[in-house]
């Protein structure tokens, strides 16, 4: 298949039908999760917890955004790449942008986000960092910027001690970010879960179960609010086998 399975995009149809709110992008959460609710092994260990089929699913997924957001957990635990390559031969799609959640600009100068991006000489998107302005001046944080900048890396710069979610999705529709695709880890979709039930933020809600058991060592996620909030904030739109996986895809009520 070269082309867009039919169901994920029915499933965004709204995304290209309609205008994001002035507020923020139209938001997708996404991620893969075992049958025991862990997204990574023990000590964060990156898993292969898709199997072929939903991770080309996953790939599909990302050409229908304009951007791809992980919190610096992810960006140093696993050294992503966030781009389409498990795309079949001959599809065509739109690479979406990279950008980091990293307040601290942790994220390693030589990242493959970043290599990826000036070993192509600047095709494809520009990886996007965004921070948090440090409290009172911080010559460090100041030098990390300039690194990371010449890395290749935009940083995008909130003011220090503002509502993180809200500003930051703000800022990305601000900034020209129509779409944005969420895919993890722990603590940025333990984040996305609260700010859904708060504010209703998150329009689509895609989860991929593996057949698999990590065990109790493993990294899982909380839904803060309590699971009872769940249905109140996203109505079940889809479910399917994908290969050995099934994917749920919920939207906002
Ligand atoms: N199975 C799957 O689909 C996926 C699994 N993973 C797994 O998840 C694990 C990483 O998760 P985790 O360590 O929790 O890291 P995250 O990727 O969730 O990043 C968390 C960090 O993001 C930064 N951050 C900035 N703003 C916020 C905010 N508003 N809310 C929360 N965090 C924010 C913080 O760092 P700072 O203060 O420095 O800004 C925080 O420590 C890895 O093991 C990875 O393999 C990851 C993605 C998908
Ligand atoms: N869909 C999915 N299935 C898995 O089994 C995973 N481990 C993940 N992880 C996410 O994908 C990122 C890696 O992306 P690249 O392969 O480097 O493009 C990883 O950092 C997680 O965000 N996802």
């Amino acid at each position: 298949m070269t082309t867009v399975p039919e169901y994920l995009s029915s499933l965004l149809a709204p995304y290209r039908a309609t205008e994001p709110p002035p507020t923020r992008p139209f938001v997708t959460l996404t991620f893969a999760q075992s049958l025991d609710g862990k997204i990574a092994g023990a000590e964060g260990k990156q898993l292969a917890i898709s199997g072929h089929e939903s991770l080309v699913m996953t790939h599909w997924l990302r050409s229908l955004h304009d951007a791809i957001l992980v919190g610096s957990g992810t960006a140093l635990n696993d050294d992503p790449q966030l781009n389409l390559r498990h795309l079949p031969p001959g599809a065509v799609g739109k690479p979406p942008r990279p950008i980091v959640l990293d307040s601290r600009l942790r994220l390693s100068p030589t990242c493959k986000l970043l290599t990826n991006y000036t070993n192509e000489s600047g095709r494809g998107p520009q990886p996007w960092v965004v921070a948090y302005a440090p409290a009172s001046p911080d010559a460090e944080w100041d030098i990390r910027r300039e690194v990371l900048v010449r890395s290749g890396a935009r940083v995008l710069v909130l003011p220090a001690g503002e509502s993180p979610l809200t500003a930051v999705l703000t800022l990305l529709r601000a900034e020209g970010v129509r779409s944005l695709m969420v895919e993890g880890g722990a603590q940025i979709i333990s984040a996305f879960f609260a700010a859904a039930s708060e504010t209703k933020c998150v329009d689509t809600l895609l989860i991929t179960t593996a057949p698999l058991i990590v065990g109790a060592a493993g990294v899982g996620y909380d839904v803060p609010g309590a699971s009872a909030d769940l249905p109140r904030t996203f109505r079940v739109v889809e479910t399917r086998l994908v290969g050995r996986d099934s994917v749920v895809a919920f939207q906002t009520t």
